[in-house]
């Protein structure tokens, strides 16, 4: 063979064969998931990023049901939704780390087509200094509160009567992705999402339910406002690496996600790369997304070792002064 026909093979021929393998192989296979007149279920729905979802979701032509514990905030949020969208929502107080005030409330809310965990807590402060109460409040509210949801809610998802795919959907964080100063028991809660949601991806397939994954980085949120005001510089210096987003783009991002059955939901550019660097065994539906990961996935490590590199410059900065 000559060097010009095995250049050719080289940068035609292989890719579009390894393309073609990918595109057999992928699993699970594509799919849409339709909201339009269907039943979306926020929890965390009274604030932040999923008031915003709830809005979008609403402004789509969802029927939505909100979740959060303060039954003012609930009502606040309801009239700001009839506000911007002339659309009114199902409130429903309850506290997820409740199961069986979980089940009733999905139970008396009607069959579920899309299930989005959103609720979420987060206080940044070093392990040793965290009060064992509000480490343990993160692990429930943020990883058993999503079970109790995902136990209350599939029974429903699985016996449904008409035969569309449906979702659930974990809001984790790009915290969920890497550990950060001062997010040791909020990662280790959103960690947690990851293996509930690459286990439970296997167990529901059968039944046509879909499961992703949001990672959002910083989003301008009450949660985020109050969780700023005791947060050690260091934290905000890592954080910074990827840019605070709004919860609007947010929850835009997540509702496509969710509506192409994205496992991994991404939010910026950084969050991309991230995604890339911890792809690991997540499922991954897009062949050509597939096609990105492994051909970069060096080279982003690269990347993510320099991340380290000025993370761990900054750590020792501040305890040399
Ligand atoms: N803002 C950010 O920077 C980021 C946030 N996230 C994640 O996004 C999600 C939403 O965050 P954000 O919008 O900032 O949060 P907010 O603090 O603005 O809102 C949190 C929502 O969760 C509800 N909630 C809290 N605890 C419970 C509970 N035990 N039972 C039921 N509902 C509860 C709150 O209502 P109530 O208190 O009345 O119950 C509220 O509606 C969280 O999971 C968070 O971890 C991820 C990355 C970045
Ligand atoms: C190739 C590799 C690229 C690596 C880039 C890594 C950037 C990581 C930034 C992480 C930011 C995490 C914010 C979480 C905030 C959160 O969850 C809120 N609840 C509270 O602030």
């Amino acid at each position: 063979m000559t060097d010009a026909n095995l250049s050719f093979l080289a940068l035609c021929v292989l890719p579009i064969f390894f393309l073609i393998f990918l595109k057999l192989i992928v699993r699970p296979r594509p799919i849409k998931i339709p909201i339009k007149s269907r039943h979306v279920f926020i929890t965390g729905g009274s604030s932040g990023i999923g008031l915003a979802l709830a809005r979008q979701a609403a402004a789509e032509g969802a029927r939505v049901t909100i979740l959060a514990r303060d039954l003012n905030k609930l009502e606040k949020a309801k009239n700001s939704i009839r506000l911007s969208t002339g659309i009114d929502v199902n409130i429903v107080s309850v506290d997820v780390c409740d199961f069986q005030a979980v089940k009733e409330a999905v139970e008396n809310a009607g069959p579920i087509d899309v299930l989005v965990c959103n609720q979420g807590v987060f206080v940044a402060q070093e392990i040793v200094n965290q009060d064992v109460k509000e480490i343990r409040g993160m692990i429930d509210v943020n990883l058993i509160g999503t079970i109790n949801l995902v136990r209350a809610a599939l029974p429903g998802m699985k016996n449904r009567s008409d035969r569309k795919p449906v979702s659930i959907a974990f809001m984790s964080s790009q915290a969920g992705q890497v550990g950060i100063y001062g997010y040791a028991a909020y990662s280790a809660s959103k960690f947690g999402l990851r293996g509930l949601a690459e286990a439970l991806q296997q167990e529901v397939i059968a039944d046509d339910i879909h499961v992703s994954l949001i990672y959002p980085p910083e989003t301008k949120t009450p949660g985020l406002a109050k969780a700023r005001k005791t947060m050690s510089r260091l934290t905000s210096i890592i954080t910074a690496s990827s840019s605070e987003m709004e919860a609007d783009e947010v929850a835009k991002k997540a509702l496509n996600g969710i509506k192409s059955g994205c496992f991994s939901i991404t939010c910026n550019l950084v969050g991309l790369l991230l995604s890339i660097a911890t792809s690991g065994l997540s499922p991954q539906r897009s062949y050509l997304m597939a096609f990105v990961e492994v051909i970069t996935v060096g080279a982003v490590r690269i990347v993510a070792l320099c991340f380290q590199w000025s993370w761990y410059r900054a750590i020792e900065k501040w305890h040399a002064h």
